[in-house]
């Protein structure tokens, strides 16, 4: 426990709920202090050159690289997913600082004429300064890179607040960090009560940003009270993906997308397959497919060979997940594959599919967040769309379809920032991640990822024109 700390908490293992670890919950001073030290570390680090800073970043990728399978039983450990997906979070993690090490070398202004012929107008990108990040425990190592890489990269600092069932991956990375050669206050972790500590977060005037993956319903109080401060915020919240399945479409690409797009990270994601669509014509071979991929996936403790499916984070979410299933039986959907409490018991789910499924029930009105599969039958493209659509959400929508035609008119009609075409894996450093309606603000990732930690400053330079320089 840290002096003038507020206690502590511990960390358990979801596959055995085993405590594995007691941290310092933070007190608000001590989250403040690291706000100002990540206030006084600003200048310095801002200064570097865009070359300097990309050396740290790429030395941290190297150093992450290097440990990826350290870093991967941590993750197993504290969130519970199997191994082979923990390593591959750590790559997807790595690709992060990789890409924004690259990009750090790349910020540029412009410089153009102004409507005076004297002027002409400078336009620099500066960092935004002082940030918070605020993660999520699905994804505990690669929702940290993808937004502490574009932060250092543009030069800001950065404050990250893990989440509490998953604060040891973001102590290894910081101590990778730290051995990279980021200096002290640039990059530092604070552990604790939310309740307790993110007032400090989301209030403090030197913090000029607030980057936050979770849930819609903390991300409006986030917004909110960042709001009081007039804080820049990046927002990836909640989904309820849809997935449209068209009778012209492969049925085996179809089956291999939505198995991906759904049990990746046993359905804990928020680009999860949520709902899936099938159109009537293929909807009972498709069906009886996916029952029986879905029927064969291994469940188990993520370190033991060969599982597929893990347990979930906590009792909260098993009892979420049984409690839409239970509605959706209730109301006439059938359980074709799994269905309960998995014999291993605890925490672990059986992977579900139903058939049957109407829209408007729980289950394809909320996000499940574990591994069940609700199938709806449909009959027209106007329907499913209109019905795709119906959602406060807008992240990830995905289509399975031969017909070029059918998916430009398809991914352009449907609400969501992003959309996997034939595929269930969206997520790359390459490509922008985020949504829109009720699912967020800001992309991450890409190009366009470090724009979130820039401002642009404008310059208006007189005699510095065409006549001015003519003279
Ligand atoms: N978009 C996504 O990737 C995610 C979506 N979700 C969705 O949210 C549901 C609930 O999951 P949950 O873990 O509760 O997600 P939350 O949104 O509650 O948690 C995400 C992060 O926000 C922090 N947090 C929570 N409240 C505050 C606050 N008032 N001030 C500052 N920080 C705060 C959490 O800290 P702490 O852990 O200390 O509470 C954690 O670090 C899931 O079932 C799922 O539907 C969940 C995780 C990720
Ligand atoms: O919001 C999430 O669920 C984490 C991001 C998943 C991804 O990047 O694929």
């Amino acid at each position: 426990m840290t002096e003038g700390g507020s206690g502590s908490f511990t960390v358990d293992d979801p596959a055995t709920g085993h405590v594995i670890a007691k941290l310092p919950s933070l007190s608000p001073e001590q989250v403040r202090a690291s706000v100002e030290a990540a206030h006084r570390a600003l200048p310095e680090w801002s200064a570097r050159s865009g070359n300097e800073r990309s050396q740290v970043l790429r030395r941290w990728f190297d150093l992450v690289s290097e440990h990826a399978e350290d870093l991967a039983r941590i993750i197993v450990l504290e969130q519970g997913k199997p191994l082979t997906e923990a390593r591959a979070e750590i790559v997807y993690a790595a690709s992060f600082l990789e890409w924004f090490a690259e990009e750090a070398k790349r910020i540029r202004g412009e410089i153009f004429d102004s409507p005076r012929a004297s002027n002409r107008v400078v336009v620099l990108q500066e960092p935004v300064g002082v940030c918070v990040a605020i993660t999520p425990w699905n994804f505990p190592a690669a929702m940290i890179t993808r937004k502490a890489g574009p932060a250092l990269a543009a030069g800001c600092t950065m404050v990250v607040k893990p989440a509490s069932q998953t604060p040891l991956t973001a102590l290894a990375l910081a101590e990778l960090a730290e051995r990279a050669g980021v200096p002290a206050g640039v990059l530092s972790v604070v552990t604790g009560r939310a309740s307790e500590i993110g007032p400090e977060l989301t209030g403090n005037p030197l913090v000029r940003k607030i980057s936050f993956t979770g849930s819609t319903e903390v991300g409006r109080r986030l917004l909110q009270e960042a709001a009081l401060t007039v804080k820049n915020a990046s927002m990836e919240l909640g989904g309820n993906a849809p997935v449209l399945v068209f009778d012209d479409a492969d049925v085996p690409t179809a089956v291999e997308g939505v198995l991906t797009a759904k049990f990746r990270n046993t359905g804990e994601s928020c680009i999860g397959a949520n709902r899936v669509y099938v159109q009537d014509r293929i909807y009972d071979e498709f069906a009886a497919a996916l029952a029986e991929r879905t029927g064969a996936l291994k469940v188990g403790p993520g370190l033991q060979d060969g599982v597929q499916i893990g347990p979930l984070i906590d009792s909260a979410a098993v009892e979420k997940v049984a409690e839409h299933i239970a509605d959706a039986t209730e109301n006439g959907a059938r359980v074709v594959a799994g269905g309960s409490v998995h014999g291993l018991g605890g925490r672990f789910f059986e992977p579900t599919v139903l058939v049957d499924v109407a829209p408007g029930m729980l289950i394809t009105r909320e996000e499940t967040f574990g591994p069940v599969l609700p199938l709806v039958r449909f009959d027209h493209e106007d329907q499913v769309v209109a019905w795709a659509n119906d959602t406060e959400f807008g992240l990830a929508a995905y289509l399975f379809t031969k017909d070029a035609e059918r998916t430009w008119r398809v991914a352009a009609a449907l609400e969501t920032g992003m959309v996997g075409i034939n595929t269930g894996l969206i997520s790359n450093e390459v490509a922008p991640f985020g949504g829109i309606k009720q699912s967020g603000l800001g992309r991450e990732g890409s190009v366009h990822g470090i724009d979130e930690y820039l401002e642009l400053k404008y310059l208006a330079w007189e005699g510095a024109g065409a006549t001015s320089a003519a003279r």
